[in-house]
């Protein structure tokens, strides 16, 4: 169930389950019946107005609103339109509710203790204007709890955009597999708590659709996970060379407790050769160089790995190393002043990509960048990840991981803990550190999101970024135990 799916890919999912037998008017009971489910499971009876929209979302609002007054719940049910109108399966299920039908107006919430939004789902195809518009903001402002069925009217399933106003759920109920909007801000924010049901259509329909974004979740990258073997030594889990910056030196120390807490068999810290000390006192375990050794240093290619940018400084020496690493197609990961010394020219740095390659922007430096490529996240990181032939992670609360050939994911974990300083520079440390292992970038990225996410999760309120690399052991071991259950 971690497969996310774009509104057409639902609709193509839904047109070959029908194909296969099970007809459209039964998958929209089974999606009435989901959200009735649901429903009886968060609330005791009260009174409850169901808003229908002209479409198919509508329709399930009619299988919603019988299924509850079957129940002995009171009620109310409001459409958009005129119920001749409807068509297809909607009409079908207006025409079982016996209730009244009532215009749709801010009447039916007023009053109302819990309120089904089923106005737009996958088909809003414009802004939400007028009366309409009116209504979401009466519900928005009403005390009423509020269920969204398949999405939040208002918002775009696959960019989390808002159409001009959006609902704002306490619980979102969606069918088969999320959309990207589910988990995309703003989104996100609007859903409340997700579920996501079963209808009927089977897990191989989906797979044939091939869909190729994913909720971050070690399902997608566990098997790529390097675990070290008996017969392993040091240099089996590889060499992280952390380049190191003369004055922030806390960015780089963190770097390095990430990458070593990951796993990494050694590391070494490279600075110029005043800062050395700060970087050899801060953990026995450090190795250090100077900078003035990076010849030597590089054509050790037992240094298998890279990270450059946390505290590293932004200017031309830096764009000028970074390109002598990205000329040794070992693993690189550019995080911060790395990335923001390309600022005035992005396509030497997209040119210069050869090797695997992760860049992790937060917005502010992706948009230096790339000030070209807009629109939502997901769209963005593919655009960006194409263009540098590199895996792509913009960061922030909807984290997107992307990879050159269009593979995404999007991180779910609920983490505000995370956003404080330094915590961006563990996220680079943890995704080095796994590259040095050998893991691919792509996965790299997504499981440093993934063990990022949820250490940040697990420390909860007070989370300082020092925190994040000590719990790392706990959450690896959790993965550890998983895989040998498996094996
Ligand atoms: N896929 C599945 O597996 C299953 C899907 N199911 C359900 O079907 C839903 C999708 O149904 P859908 O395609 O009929 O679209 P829906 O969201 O009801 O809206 C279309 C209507 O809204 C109108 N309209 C749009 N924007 C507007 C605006 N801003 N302001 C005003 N009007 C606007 C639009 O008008 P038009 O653009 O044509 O003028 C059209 O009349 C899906 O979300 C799920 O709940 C389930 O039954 C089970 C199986
Ligand atoms: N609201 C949030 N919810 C979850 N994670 C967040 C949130 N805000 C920031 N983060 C995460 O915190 C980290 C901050 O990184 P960054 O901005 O580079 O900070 P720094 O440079 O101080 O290390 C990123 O991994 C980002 O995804
Ligand atoms: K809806």
């Amino acid at each position: 169930m971690f497969e996310i799916l774009t509104t057409d890919q639902m609709y193509e999912a839904d047109r070959r389950t029908i194909e296969g037998g099970i007809p459209g008017d039964v998958l929209m009971q089974n999606a009435g019946r989901a959200v009735f489910e649901e429903i009886i499971r968060h609330w005791s009876p009260r009174s409850v107005s169901v808003l229908c929209g002209p479409g198919n979302n509508g329709g399930d609002g009619f299988a919603i609103a019988k299924l509850l007054r079957d129940e002995g719940w009171s009620v109310r049910l409001g459409l958009m339109g005129d119920v001749a109108d409807l068509k297809g399966d909607a009409a079908l299920h207006a025409a079982r509710w016996e209730g009244a039908t009532e215009l749709l107006s801010p009447a039916l919430v007023v009053g109302a203790d819990l309120v089904v939004d089923c106005i737009f789902g996958a088909g809003l195809a414009r802004d939400i204007t007028g009366d309409i518009a009116e209504l979401v903001t009466t519900i928005n402002s009403s005390p009423c709890s509020v269920v969204a069925v398949d999405v939040p009217s208002g918002v775009d399933g696959n960019t989390g955009m808002v159409l001009g106003v959006a609902v704002k759920a306490d619980l979102t109920v969606t069918f088969c597999r999320a959309k990207p909007g589910h988990y995309l801000l703003p989104g996100r924010l609007m859903c409340g708590e997700l579920a996501v049901r079963d209808i009927g259509i089977t897990d191989q329909t989906v797979l044939d659709i091939a869909p190729a974004c994913w909720r971050n979740d070690p399902v997608l990258w566990r098997a790529g996970i390097h675990w070290p073997g008996l017969e392993g030594h040091k240099y089996h889990r590889g060499h992280l060379l952390a380049f190191g910056g003369a004055t922030m030196t806390g960015a780089t120390r963190l770097v390095a407790r990430a990458a070593r807490r990951s796993g990494v068999g050694l590391l070494t810290i490279v600075a110029d050769a005043q800062a050395l000390p700060i970087y050899a006192s801060d953990a026995p375990g450090n190795m250090t160089a100077p900078m003035s050794a990076f010849d030597a240093l590089v054509n050790d290619c037992r240094h298998n790995a890279f990270v450059i940018g946390p505290g590293f400084g932004v200017g031309d020496d830096t764009l000028a190393l970074v390109l002598k690493l990205l000329h040794l197609c070992r693993a690189t990961v550019l995080d911060a002043d790395a990335l923001t010394s390309f600022a005035e020219d992005p396509s030497t740095l997209c040119f210069a990509v050869q090797g695997p390659t992760v860049l992790t922007p937060h917005e502010g430096e992706f948009a230096r960048l790339f000030p070209d490529i807009n629109g939502d996240k997901l769209c963005r990181a593919r655009a960006a990840a194409k263009r540098c032939s590199a895996t792509v992670l913009i960061k922030g609360a909807d984290t997107v991981i992307a990879a050159p050939d269009g593979r995404a994911a999007i991180s779910a974990v609920d983490v505000p803990w995370l956003a404080t300083a330094g915590s961006g520079d563990v996220l680079a440390g943890i995704i080095g550190g796994l590259m040095a292992q050998g893991m691919d970038s792509f996965d790299a990225a997504c499981m440093g999101v993934w063990l990022h996410a949820r250490s940040g999760a697990d420390i909860g309120p007070g989370l300082i970024a020092e925190d994040i690399p000590e719990h790392l052991p706990a959450v690896l071991r959790e993965l550890w135990l998983a895989s040998r259950k498996k094996a």
